[in-house]
Order: C-alpha cells, then sequence, then structure tokens
C-alpha cells in the first residue's frame, strides 16, 4: 500500500520531474512537465510544482463559487473538548466538485494516482479517490492541528491562489516528538499560530497551481503520526482543493477503469 520505491527513496531536498497531460475545461495546455520536489521523509511530503496553470486555478475557483448556484458552505467548528484545538476550520465555506462533473478532473486524479499510487491494485474513481474538496478561507482563517486518516491514504492538496502556509510540526521529528494519549493527539504543544517559531516544515512561498502531496499512513497500513498538519492563519484570502485517495482491496476492484 502506497509509495514507490523511486518516491521513498528520494533524499530530501532532492527533485525529479513527471509528464502530465490532461486538460481541465479546455483552459490550459494538454503536457505539462512537473518538478516533485521531496520536502520530507517522515511524513514523504512532496512540492508539486505547476501542476495545474493559473488559468486552471481560475476555473476551478470558479465553478466553487458557481456549484449549481449554491453558495459555499460555511465550514463547522466542532470542539472536541478540551481548550487546546479545534479539529476544524475556523474562518472558512467549502465545497465539493464531483469528479465526474469537470472535464479532465477524473485525468488529473487518475495520473496523479499512477504517480504516487502505483502499487495500489487498481484504480475505480469513485472508490478510491473523493470529490475534489475546495475552500476558501477569509483572512486569518485556519485549519487546526489534525490528521487526514481515517482510510485517507494519500492527500493531495493543489494551492489555487497563492497563499499556502501548511505546517507539518512532526516533519523528519525525531520519534516521539508527540505524544499519543488514549487514542488521541496531544496537541498541546502545536498551537497553530502564524507568530510562532515553526518547527518542521511549512509549505510556503508556493505559486498558484503548485500542490502538496503527503502520505497519511505507513506501507503496513499503521498511522504516520508524523504527517499531522494545520492551515496557518491565512495571510489573505486563501483557496485551496483537496483530493483524498483511499485505498482499495483487490476484491473491491472492477474492470471499469482500473
Ligand atoms: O489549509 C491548509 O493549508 C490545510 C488544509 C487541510 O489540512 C485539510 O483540508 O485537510
Ligand atoms: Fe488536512
Amino acid at each position: 500500500m502506497g509509495i514507490s520505491e523511486e518516491l521513498d527513496l528520494m533524499p530530501k531536498g532532492t527533485s525529479l520531474h513527471k509528464e502530465f497531460s490532461f486538460t481541465l475545461e479546455n483552459a490550459g495546455p494538454n503536457n505539462r512537465t512537473v518538478e516533485i520536489q521531496k520536502l520530507s521523509q517522515r511524513p514523504p511530503l512532496f512540492l508539486l510544482k505547476g501542476i495545474l496553470t493559473p488559468q486552471e486555478c481560475e476555473v476551478l475557483m470558479d465553478c466553487a463559487l458557481h456549484n449549481n448556484g449554491e453558495p459555499l458552505q460555511v465550514a463547522k467548528t466542532r470542539n472536541k473538548g478540551g481548550t487546546n484545538f479545534t479539529d476544524y476550520r475556523v474562518g472558512s465555506q467549502m465545497t465539493w466538485i464531483p469528479n465526474y462533473t469537470m472535464q479532465g478532473l477524473k485525468d488529473l486524479a487518475r495520473q496523479v494516482h499512477a504517480t504516487f499510487l502505483p502499487h495500489e491494485p487498481c484504480f475505480h474513481p469513485r472508490e478510491s479517490v473523493e470529490d475534489l474538496q475546495v475552500v476558501h478561507y477569509d483572512p486569518d482563517g485556519r485549519y487546526n492541528l489534525h490528521h487526514d486518516a481515517t482510510l485517507r491514504i494519500l492527500t493531495v492538496l493543489y494551492y489555487l491562489n497563492g497563499v499556502s502556509d501548511t505546517w507539518f510540526p512532526c516533519a523528519d521529528a525525531p520519534e516521539g516528538r508527540f505524544v499519543k494519549r488514549q487514542g488521541a493527539i496531544d496537541f498541546a504543544n502545536y498551537s497553530a499560530t502564524s507568530n510562532t517559531s515553526h518547527s518542521g516544515v511549512v509549505a510556503s512561498q508556493v505559486q498558484p497551481g503548485d500542490a502538496i502531496a503527503f502520505y497519511n499512513y505507513f506501507q503496513d497500513a499503521t498511522i504516520e503520526w508524523n504527517a499531522i498538519h494545520a492551515g496557518l492563519p491565512a495571510t489573505s484570502d486563501k483557496w485551496i482543493a483537496t483530493h483524498w485517495y483511499h485505498h482499495v482491496a483487490p476484491r473491491q476492484c472492477t474492470n471499469e477503469n482500473s
């Protein structure tokens, strides 16, 4: 389950290039060469330079804003009992773009899958990748520290307007850096504020159309807790889109799209 040997063995800080070929709603070139740079080993975290064009980002934001005429939903805030963290977004609105409704979106998802999950037994889009979630944060909106599990083995997060600042406080941290208690992580030492100095890795200074990809599980299907992350307070309006990939057990494979 999970990462290819090629991506796993890449030293941190190095890059490789992959060809992608898709067209989102006729908004951009078919072929593109994407630089994939490794930002950390634990979790395996990658920056994808220019996987979308700025024009394609506009198409996605526009689609999210006019989704069937429905307004974006305001994300709920849920207090997880304790004052240390709220496991939800603050100051944001979101919607979903079904993968089958936008030309090229399925192709994008399929090609990302082929690069990042080559060992998965098959690719059945309706089972292995969720629809595209598009989120808008107001200035100062944020997503407090959390882990994307369960079931989501790979997260691919597209930065649509060049505002990023996704923080991975435990990236490449020594074992035991985080504390896991009674099934929950103690996040007390990691408040997602903009004025602390940030340990680990912060995905920052991206261009519209750059993305990050990271694995939430080890190959043996145990959870990679070092993948916890937060969306730091947005410095201005922030737009992201996310595809979450799931493991598909072999018995679920069908011939369709496999
Ligand atoms: O906004 C960000 O930078 C992170 C978003 C995130 O972690 C999520 O949507 O699961
Ligand atoms: Fe997340």
